[in-house]
């Protein structure tokens, strides 16, 4: 039998507290894996500490307690190799499109080695992200020019640009309406299927995280802990259309019903 491979994330046992011994406890006894190109997504109630766990995974916070290992190593700095994007698309309003995708290419190395003499490719590279998510020809335009789900697509081209081992997604279409939404779901699962990184996204829509995820884990109320996991079996490319089938639909339910539950404080017994 092959040898298991180790998990490209592993989360064992982490407590996070804010502000010190009487600050507020966001997450307690957290544990969770996830696999090399496996996509998962989190979802929880409000202030549960899913944001805590993103910052945690990528080094912008340091753990109280337990460990936060990736690709085999202890994280205990900002991790360069993560590609990120947020709800708000944050993008530099004095450089172009263009260039703000380009900006880790800056920082992140060996690009940032390479960038003056391999320019040109770099450039093409961007620009080929910004054809796949139907921004080609916005290239020289600010952010000002875009509508908001135009710079939240730009905001995922700059989190890919220096291909990523790991995409950090913390609820990156939470401000968009529901097309655009839609859209950009079918455009970040091609990205995945062509460049397989390894992804943890956090959303509060549960149709986003089981239309895009290969896995979902529901978190607790805060102290945030992973309650329960559930496997998504469709296979892709998922459809739009695949969403109102009653398997996803059952799927997405019994997600609510978890959530439901942890909001109350209580837990549904695991069927499987
Ligand atoms: N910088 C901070 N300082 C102090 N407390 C914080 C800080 N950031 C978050 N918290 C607290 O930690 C808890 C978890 O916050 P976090 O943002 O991780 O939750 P979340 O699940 O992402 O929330 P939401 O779903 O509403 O976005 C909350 O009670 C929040 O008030």
């Amino acid at each position: 039998m092959a040898a298991m491979e180790r998990p490209f994330v592993e989360i064992d046992g982490v407590s996070m507290r804010y502000g010190g011994t009487e600050g507020t406890l966001a997450l307690k006894d957290a544990s969770l894996n996830v696999g090399r190109g496996e996509f998962v997504a989190v979802v929880g109630p409000s202030g549960c500490g899913k944001s805590t766990l993103m910052r945690l995974v990528t080094g912008l916070w340091p753990c109280s307690a337990g460990s936060v290992i990736v690709a085999g190593r202890e994280v205990d700095k900002p991790l360069s190799m993560a590609g990120m994007a947020f709800q708000n698309p944050t993008l530099l309003p004095w450089r172009t499109i263009l260039d703000n995708v380009m900006l880790p290419l800056e920082v992140v190395e060996p690009h940032r080695r390479q960038l003056r003499a391999q320019r040109a490719m770099y450039e093409d590279k961007a620009r080929k992200l910004l054809a796949m998510v139907g921004l080609a020809g916005f290239e020289k335009k600010f952010a000002y020019e875009l509508s908001g789900g135009m710079q939240q697509r730009a905001s995922l081209c700059r989190a890919l640009i220096h291909d990523p081992q790991l995409l950090m997604l913390d609820e990156p279409f939470g401000a968009l309406d529901i097309f655009t939404r839609e859209d950009l779901w079918e455009q970040l699962q091609q990205v995945c299927v062509t460049l397989k990184p390894t992804v943890i996204l956090v959303t509060h829509d549960l149709k986003e995280a089981v239309f895009l995820a290969d896995r979902v884990l529901v978190m607790s109320s805060r102290p945030g802990r992973i309650l329960a996991e559930r496997r998504v079996p469709f296979p892709r490319p998922r459809r739009l259309e695949d969403t109102y089938t009653p398997e996803f639909q059952a799927l997405v339910h019994e997600l609510r019903d978890h959530i439901s539950a942890a909001r109350k404080g209580e837990e549904i017994p695991d069927a499987a």
